[in-house]
């Protein structure tokens, strides 16, 4: 299956299929010198897969990890191209989840002002969101990717396959951001979640191509991408927080959902869902602590942030709200509206 990101000259196509890294030369040069930046959470398997087929390839691999995006292992991996004498012509291919696309694709905005970025996602939540859209990004200081670059990729490459080797952990936290696509754009994906099994196919595929929509329309988040944004409010902020427990990503974006979620039919329907993917409940929190993190989203200004809502399945409803207000929301917690 071949979907496209139509974004005029930074254009790309998004290919998922099953055994995709077996039959590299489908869609990579083969003859191209390629960094592989990698961490060292992804079974080695598919590095040596991808390495075997692509000849003037070499590998950087850094620790896995949240705690690793950071501007040191940004440092690592720019000294290694360097010493690897890459230049303008070559390219770096992020073979890794949502950290991995997101150091990978900055550096790669920044080495030479930029060189070519290939995004290969190998979790469920690189492949239903964070691979598609050109955010790349490091944390700084506790801040959350308030370092980065808006910088697309030449292609998407997601081969389903390589989830067989992800713990069930890392599964939920994935798919927690293709509810989210649900919640805010289609309710049909929901439904997907209420399945007794759940068709990782069908929810990879649907999740994506209502992303690739919205980055369409607004490419830089001047407008409606921000509502890809639903439940990272807070969620950023208690990923912040409480980033020695560790929650995942998606487990924090899974429980600031609920802080905007108006309907009680609707948020009993998450929370089921939530509960089926064995997301950790929203841990006692201090409102004002939280506050603090909330006033650094990308989305803020001084006074005011915007927030997402979803008053029914499949819409949503974009505000401007005061920091008091998030500081009642806050207070009252998710069961209190
Ligand atoms: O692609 C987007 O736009 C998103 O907001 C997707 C989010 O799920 C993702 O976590 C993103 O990295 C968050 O963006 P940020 O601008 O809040 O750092």
């Amino acid at each position: 299956m071949q979907l496209q990101v139509q974004l005029e000259e930074h254009s790309y196509p998004i290919y998922i299929e099953h055994h995709a890294l077996d039959r590299i030369k489908n869609y990579l040069d083969p003859n191209r010198k390629y960094a592989i930046v990698t961490d060292d959470g992804l079974p080695k398997k598919w590095v040596d897969k991808l390495q075997a087929q692509l000849p003037n390839a070499f590998v950087i691999c850094f620790p896995h990890g949240e705690a690793n995006k950071n501007l040191e292992t940004y440092q690592t991996v720019m000294k290694k191209l360097i010493e690897h004498h890459m230049s303008r012509s070559d390219a770096l291919i992020a073979l890794g989840g949502g950290v991995v696309g997101d150091l990978g694709g900055f550096v790669a905005s920044t080495y030479m002002r930029g060189i070519d970025f290939y995004n290969i996602p190998t979790t469920v939540l690189s492949q239903v969101d964070s691979s598609v859209g050109g955010k790349v990004a490091v944390d700084f200081d506790t801040y959350k990717n308030i370092i980065g670059a808006f910088y697309q990729p030449k292609a998407v490459i997601i081969d389903p396959e390589t989830l067989t080797t992800l713990d069930p952990r890392q599964i939920s936290n994935g798919l927690v951001e293709a509810l989210k696509m649900g919640l805010i754009l289609d309710e049909r994906l929901v439904q997907e979640f209420e399945k007794d099994t759940l068709d990782l196919d069908t929810i990879i595929a649907a999740s994506i191509d209502l992303k690739r929509q919205i980055v369409q329309d607004d490419e830089k988040e001047q407008g409606k991408r921000a509502i890809l944004n639903f439940g990272h409010t807070i969620g950023h902020a208690l990923e912040s927080r409480y980033f020695d427990v560790p929650y995942y990503h998606g487990e924090c974006i899974g429980m600031g959902m609920l802080f905007f979620l108006n309907d009680p039919a609707l948020k009993h329907r998450v929370e089921a869902i939530l509960e089926k993917l064995n997301i950790p409940s929203i841990p006692d929190y201090d409102p004002e602590e939280i506050l603090s993190y909330v006033k650094h989203d990308k989305k803020g200004k001084s006074e005011t942030i915007n927030i997402i809502e979803v008053p029914k399945a499949g819409s949503w409803q974009m505000k401007t709200i005061t920091y008091p207000e998030i500081r009642q929301i806050l207070q009252g917690g998710i069961h209190e509206k």
